[in-house]
């Protein structure tokens, strides 16, 4: 054998293994005597709440409390590198480019749902959050989950400082004021889930609507348009038949934010990308996706599931237990737990109620 073709033989199988070596490592394979620096769902192993050299850098000199731009994406690529920050919070006019929502069928996109969507859209003619808030150069979020942990602890003026403050459901604020503010720029719902009473939905708020199923959308357009309910077999529950908002005061929230935090943070069954047993966020947990997306600092107060204490109040404002949660087959509320575990610990968002 020539001495050039010895070298070749050589060459190519060290060229071979380098190579794997080298995409293993940015595949996040686990490779014999290296250990994994990723988890199964694409986390950072290692978590620990410190900022990256570049972030230091970045925010190092802005004093205390000054909300910081862009820091919740850059801490959440910094420990989950395959995030990507563009994602619109609510449905607009151009809808149908959303790629990753558009091949979907309800709760993960919204295939099927296209011309219905066009006709709410087309009313609504507001896609975003209102000028004062879009044009706000860094947006200090908090998302104020339902849970009973909030009750006695005075935290409603440090809720309304914030400048979007999200709630979810049916949560009530008149009458709770002390405990969970009294601001509430939007509340994401869905039929089941929405105020039944008009005289409880709060003014000055926009009402997000998030869809589970295709007769969900039906149940909007009846609300945007002021229609009467017609069809309400279907629902799991009984529903509003009203909502008192003006269409420009309605949104559709992006079905991505219930997909991204359904498979690729929680790591819950694809189940071919229909809603299934223990495939469904909770909606808080959407909500807090949307923000990581949207705001550039994240809070969130309210949170937790917590099965050691069974008798615990469930949520702020009624008297259901905890252990209501468990007759739930939508959730799987421990590896939610752990997803938002992750977050907390390396301090992508503060969690004031100290619950998950
Ligand atoms: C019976 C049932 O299906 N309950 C669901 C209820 C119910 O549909 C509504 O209250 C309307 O009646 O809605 C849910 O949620 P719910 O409306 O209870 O609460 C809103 C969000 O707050 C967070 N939460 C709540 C209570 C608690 N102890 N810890 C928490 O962390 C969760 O993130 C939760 O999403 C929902 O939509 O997600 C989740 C619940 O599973
Ligand atoms: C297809 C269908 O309507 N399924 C219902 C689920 O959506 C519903 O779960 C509930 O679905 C809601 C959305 O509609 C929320 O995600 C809520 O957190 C979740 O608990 C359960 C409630 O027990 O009943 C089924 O028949």
């Amino acid at each position: 054998m020539k001495p050039s073709h010895k070298l070749l033989f050589v060459l190519c199988p060290m060229l071979v293994l380098g190579f794997i070596y080298y995409s293993s490592g940015k595949l996040h394979m686990h490779v014999w005597g290296q250990k994994p620096l990723y988890d199964k769902q694409g986390f950072l192993l290692k978590l620990d709440g410190q900022l990256p050299a570049e972030l230091a850098y970045k925010y190092g000199n802005l004093s205390e409390g000054v909300c910081k731009p862009g820091y919740a994406a850059a801490k959440m690529t910094a420990i989950y590198p395959k995030f990507m920050k563009p994602a619109p919070m609510f449905l607009d006019r151009n809808f149908k480019r959303l790629a990753k929502v558009r091949n979907y069928l309800p709760p993960f996109g919204f295939k099927t749902q296209e011309r219905i969507i066009d006709s709410i859209l087309t009313a609504t003619k507001n896609y975003g959050l209102g000028e004062d808030l879009d044009s706000l150069g860094c947006k200090r979020c908090i998302i104020v989950g339902n849970g009973g942990i909030l009750a006695n602890k005075s935290l409603g003026s440090r809720i309304d400082d914030y400048d979007i403050v999200v709630r979810l459901n049916e949560a009530p604020v008149t009458g709770f004021g002390k405990d969970v503010g009294t601001k509430t720029t939007m509340r994401i719902t869905y039929p089941e889930g929405a105020i039944q009473k008009p005289e409880r939905y709060e003014k000055d708020s926009l009402f997000v609507f998030s869809a589970f199923k295709p007769l969900d959308f039906k149940w909007l357009r009846q609300m945007v348009f002021k229609e009467k309910l017609r069809g309400t077999e279907g629902f799991w529950k009984s529903v509003a038949r009203y909502v008192p908002r003006e269409p420009t005061e309605m949104r559709i929230l992006n079905p991505y934010f219930i997909q991204e935090a359904a498979f690729q943070f929680i790591g819950l069954p694809l189940n071919n990308g229909l809603m299934g047993k223990g495939n469904i966020p909770t909606l808080g947990t959407v909500a807090i996706t949307m923000a990581l997306h949207n705001c550039d600092e994240v809070v969130v107060a309210g949170f937790g599931y917590d099965m050691n204490m069974p008798h615990a109040p469930l949520h702020y404002y009624e008297t259901v237990k905890m252990s209501a949660i468990k007759e739930s087959w939508t959730h799987n509320i421990s590896k939610e737990k752990e997803f938002l575990r992750k977050l907390v610990k390396a301090n992508i968002i503060t969690d004031l109620t100290n619950g998950i």
